[in-house]
């Protein structure tokens, strides 16, 4: 069978290849295809009852919105509460840091009262769809004077490390986007910065007003990137309840599917929700049923490597966003205001890229026929069944002496996930990175395992693994010091797969709280 008819066999026939067929060679140099048509409508019955069709989405709407309320997708008032609480915190101790600093610089006694900076938050929570396990991402929005090396990554640093709700705080200076993580009351926080050219910082202030954004620099361009693309996404929905209800259902369903994660080479929560605006800004008045319909409707049918964008004619009009656009095989446009092409970053490989598109189609497939009669929403939010879709496994093991470090090892470690990906595939392995984090208790150090599915079409080829394991620490060691983590490699045949990491329905429903992104 032609490759390219893989997809469409699998829509037609619900049958999904596992090991998928070879990847197609993608020449990235050529224009994208245009957009393609929308398929011709859902799958109705010749004889098409309209009232029964409205009948039916109805009636799945509610159990959807059943199964929302059943699987806690909404965080409790208390949780909310408490997010609150920590946010007031939060601007409370970045209000007293600016005047610290303000002093610092000599401001004079006027200056010194007019100044202030603020927390914008963005993300999750800033969408409005965050879940229990989600970080708060919050941007530092400070005046002028700040500098990021001394004022904020040593006096804010400091300032938040002497508070007693501060724990596992550390700073991330090489990011693209340097930012400290922290956990305050036990919430992650993500605290990147960026700094206006002004001296009074209003607590709501609209950064998206071309006055405050004037001739800031680069870092803080791109800090302020994820409230931007929050603030466009918001503008560009037309029923801002509806796609966040959306959102947190696509959110939870590539959980279960093994989909989430962008530094594991799958979607993350940006991504997710270009997608699902996406679909939004084309069936305004849509119930929650159709919208999830769809979703998978479009996506199992586009033509990647075709870029998704919220705003439509930018892609047409302009070659700066065909050439500026990255290797990348699912490109998703950031939307935004200015005339300025930013593409979510993404580390989606040949392997996951089938992954999804083969998820897009089990989605379609489950949810395209109204009468269906045995259809319940559980059987799409099913946890992935790795142990029956592959026979072998890489086993990657990660600890440190010191409990403390293990969490800036493992963020390290996954932040050169893709050179892994990489040599892998080389190697003629297709590999299913499975976002779940396990710890084995017995070891009696502190560790974190990752088991990732892998079908090798030339098991020799993959069989050393003590080459594999040395051109991957050389990949992350490169350029860095100062982490004594451990890193052992290895290939498992399924049944040797501790208990916790069988992967059946039971232990993976089990172990949905557990999931560490
Ligand atoms: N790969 C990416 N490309 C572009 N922007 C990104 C990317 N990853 C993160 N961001 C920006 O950082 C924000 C926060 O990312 P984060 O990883 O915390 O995910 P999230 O959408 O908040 O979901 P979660 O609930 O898992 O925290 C995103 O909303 C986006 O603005
Ligand atoms: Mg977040
Ligand atoms: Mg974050």
């Amino acid at each position: 069978m032609e490759l390219e008819s893989y997809p469409f066999y699998q829509i037609q026939s619900g049958f999904i290849f596992y090991p998928p067929p070879p990847f197609p060679v993608i020449n990235h140099s050529l224009p994208p295809p245009p957009p393609p048509p929308p398929p011709s409508g859902l799958l109705l019955p010749f004889h098409f009852n309209p009232s029964l069709f409205f009948d039916m989405d109805h009636q799945r709407t509610m159990s959807l919105l059943q199964f929302v309320n059943d699987e806690g997708l909404v965080p409790s008032q208390e949780e909310e509460d408490k997010r609150k609480k920590t946010i007031h915190k939060l601007k409370k101790i970045v209000y007293s840091w600016i005047k610290k600093v303000a002093r610092k610089h000599r401001l004079t006694k006027h200056q010194i009262a007019a100044t202030s900076a603020t927390i914008l938050t963005y993300g999750s929570y800033g969408l409005g769809v965050h879940s229990q396990e989600s970080d708060i991402d919050a941007l530092c929005v400070a005046p002028f004077f700040v500098t990021i090396a001394e004022d904020f990554f040593v006096v804010l640093h400091n300032m938040l490390k002497s508070r007693p709700e501060v724990s596992e705080i550390q700073c991330v200076k090489s990011a693209k986007v340097p930012l400290m993580r922290l956990k305050f009351d036990g919430i992650s926080i993500d605290l990147p910065y960026a700094r206006l050219r002004v001296l009074y910082v209003p607590e709501n202030v609209d950064i998206l007003n071309p006055f405050f954004v004037r001739s800031i620099d680069d870092t803080s361009w791109k800090s302020l990137s994820g409230v931007r693309a929050n603030k466009c996404i918001l503008q560009l929905v037309p029923n801002v309840e509806n796609f966040r209800c959306m959102l947190r259902i696509l959110k939870f369903w590539a959980k279960r599917r093994g989909l989430y994660g962008a530094l594991l080479g799958y979607l993350g929560g940006i991504h997710l929700a270009i997608l699902a605006a996406y679909v939004c800004q084309r069936h305004p008045d849509a119930t929650l049923n159709t919208l999830i319909m769809n979703f998978f409707r479009t996506f199992a049918f586009w033509h990647w490597p075709t870029p998704v964008s919220l705003q439509e004619g930018m892609l047409q009009t302009s070659v700066d966003a065909i050439e500026l656009r990255p290797f990348s095989l699912m490109p998703i446009l950031l939307p935004s205001r200015s005339n300025s092409y930013e593409y979510c970053q993404s580390n989606i490989t040949n392997s996951t890229c089938y992954r999804i598109k083969s998820e897009f189609i089990r989605g379609h497939n489950m949810t395209r026929d109204l009468l269906k009669p045995d259809f319940i929403w559980d059987n799409v939010f099913q946890p992935f069944p790795y142990s029956k879709r592959y026979s072998r496994f890489v086993k990657i093991y990660l600890s440190t002496s010191d409990q403390r470090e293990l969490g800036n090892w493992v963020g390290l470690v996954k932040s050169r996930f893709r050179g892994l990906f990489v040599i892998l595939e080389e190697l003629g392995g297709f590999c299913d990175p499975n976002p779940t984090e396990y710890v084995e208790n017995e070891k009696g150090e502190a560790n974190v395992v990752f088991y990732w599915g892998l079908h090798a079409g030339d098991k020799n080829r993959l069989s050393d693994t003590e080459l594999i394991e040395g051109e991957f620490m050389k990949m992350i060691v490169n350029g860095y010091e100062g982490c004594d983590g451990r890193m052992k490699l290895s290939i498992l045949i399924a049944s040797q797969l501790p208990k916790n990491a069988q992967f059946d329905n039971e232990t993976m429903k089990g172990t949905k709280r557990c999931l560490k992104m």
